[in-house]
C-alpha cells in the first residue's frame, strides 16, 4: 500500500463515513475511509457496483455530507467550506448535466464563458472538445435529441472545459463505445500530463484503471482493500504459466517438477498444467528445458501476466467482471 505521508495533499480524508437509511435498514455505503491524494496524481477508484465509489465522490464534491469523519479537498473542509471546495474542483457526475433544449455546442460555449474565457477562446475550446468526443456533426442539435451515449460524451466534454486543478469524473466511460472510450482516455491523459490536473475517477473497467491511472484504489463494501500502482498490485500475484502436453501422464510428471519451484501454485487438468508463480516469465524457459528430462515433453506453453481482475479475485474471492454490470449498450443505443 502507498500510504506515505504527503506535505499538502489535494485530498485528505479521515474516517470518512456515510450511511444511508432505506426501509429502516442502515446501509454503510462508505466505512471509515483514510485517504491522501497528492497534487498531480491520476487516481482510479475501482470496485463493483455498490462498492461506495460514487458516494465517496459525492462527499468529496460536497454534494452530500459525511455521516462522520472528515475530508479536506484542496485544503478546504467539505462541510464547513463547501463553496471554497466547489470553486476549486470540476465534477462530472453519473447523470446528464447538460440542459435539454440548448444545442450541444452552445452548452460547451456557455460553460467556458462562465469560467471566464473570451467568446473566441470559448468557441475554439468548444470545437476542440466536440471533435475530441466525436460530436461535431451533432453539435447543432438540441441536447434532448441526442442518444444516451452522445449526451454522456457531451457531459464529459463540458466537465473538461475549465481545466480546474482537481477534477472528479464519476464513471466517465460508462455508456461510451470502445472508440469513444479511447478518445476520453486520451483527453483525460492530456489534461493530466499537459496541465498537471489532479484527476480522480471511478470506473469498473479494469482495463481503463490499468491503462490510465497512476494509482488504483480498490474499493469493496465501502472500504479500501488495496491501494497502489497497477503494476505493483499485479506483481503480488505472479504470472500464470500454462502448459499443454500430449498425454495426461506427462502433465502429472511435469506437475511434480513444477512443485519444486519455490512459491509455485500448481494445478493439473487432464493434459493441461498451470503454474502460478512470481517471475513466471523468467522461469518458463528453464521449465520447458527441464521437462523432457523428467519424461514430459511440452506441446504448448503460454505465460500470462496477472490482471487487476486477478487482484480483485485474490482479495475478495469474487471476480470484478462478474460483479459489475455494464450499461454500455443500453446507453449508447438509447437514442432519444
Ligand atoms: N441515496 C441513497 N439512498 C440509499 N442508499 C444509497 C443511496 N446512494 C447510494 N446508496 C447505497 O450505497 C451503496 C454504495 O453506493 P454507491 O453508488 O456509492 O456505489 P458505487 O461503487 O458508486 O456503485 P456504482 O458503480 O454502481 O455506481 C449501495 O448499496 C447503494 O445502494
Amino acid at each position: 500500500m502507498t500510504q506515505t505521508p504527503m506535505a499538502q495533499p489535494m485530498i485528505r480524508t479521515r474516517g470518512l463515513t456515510r450511511h444511508f437509511t432505506r426501509q429502516k435498514q442502515t446501509i454503510e455505503a462508505v466505512r471509515g475511509l483514510d485517504l491522501e491524494i497528492a497534487a498531480g496524481e491520476l487516481v482510479a477508484f475501482l470496485g463493483p457496483n455498490g462498492a461506495g465509489k460514487s458516494t465517496t465522490l459525492r462527499m468529496l464534491t460536497t454534494l452530500i455530507a459525511p455521516t462522520s469523519g472528515s475530508a479536506e479537498v484542496v485544503g478546504h473542509d467539505v462541510v464547513r467550506e463547501r463553496a471554497a471546495v466547489r470553486r476549486s474542483i470540476g465534477y462530472v457526475g453519473q447523470g446528464n448535466a447538460a440542459g435539454h433544449q440548448q444545442r450541444g455546442r452552445d452548452e460547451i460555449v456557455s460553460q467556458a464563458r462562465a469560467y471566464g474565457m473570451t467568446r473566441s477562446a470559448a468557441r475554439v475550446r468548444a470545437e476542440e472538445l466536440l471533435a475530441a468526443f466525436d460530436l461535431t456533426e451533432h453539435a447543432d442539435r438540441p441536447v434532448s435529441t441526442l442518444s444516451g451515449g452522445q449526451r454522456r460524451r457531451l457531459d464529459v466534454a463540458i466537465g473538461l472545459v475549465a481545466s480546474p486543478p482537481l477534477l472528479f469524473l464519476d464513471e466517465p466511460s460508462t455508456g461510451l463505445d470502445p472508440q469513444n472510450r479511447v478518445n476520453l482516455q486520451e483527453q483525460v491523459r492530456r489534461l493530466h500530463q499537459d496541465l498537471g490536473t489532479t484527476i480522480v475517477l471511478t470506473t469498473h473497467y479494469l482495463e481503463e484503471a490499468d491503462a490510465l491511472a497512476g494509482r488504483v484504489v480498490v474499493i469493496d463494501h465501502g472500504e479500501v482493500i488495496a491501494d497502489d500502482t497497477a503494476p505493483r498490485l499485479k506483481s503480488t500475484l505472479g504470472d500464470l504459466i500454462s502448459l499443454g502436453f500430449a498425454d495426461p501422464s506427462y502433465a502429472v510428471a511435469a506437475a511434480a517438477r513444477a512443485e519444486r519451484i519455490d512459491g509455485a501454485q500448481v494445478s493439473v487438468d487432464g493434459t493441461d498444467l498451470t503454474v502460478r508463480v512470481a517471475h513466471g516469465r523468467d522461469l518458463a524457459s528453464g521449465l520447458v528445458t527441464d521437462l523432457p528430462a523428467v519424461g514430459a515433453p511440452v506441446s504448448r506453453i503460454e505465460v500470462v501476466g496477472p490482471t487487476l481482475d486477478d487482484v480483485f479475485l485474490e482479495l475478495t474471492g469474487r471476480s470484478l467482471r462478474e460483479t459489475s454490470t455494464s450499461t454500455d449498450t443500453e446507453l449508447e443505443g438509447a437514442a432519444a
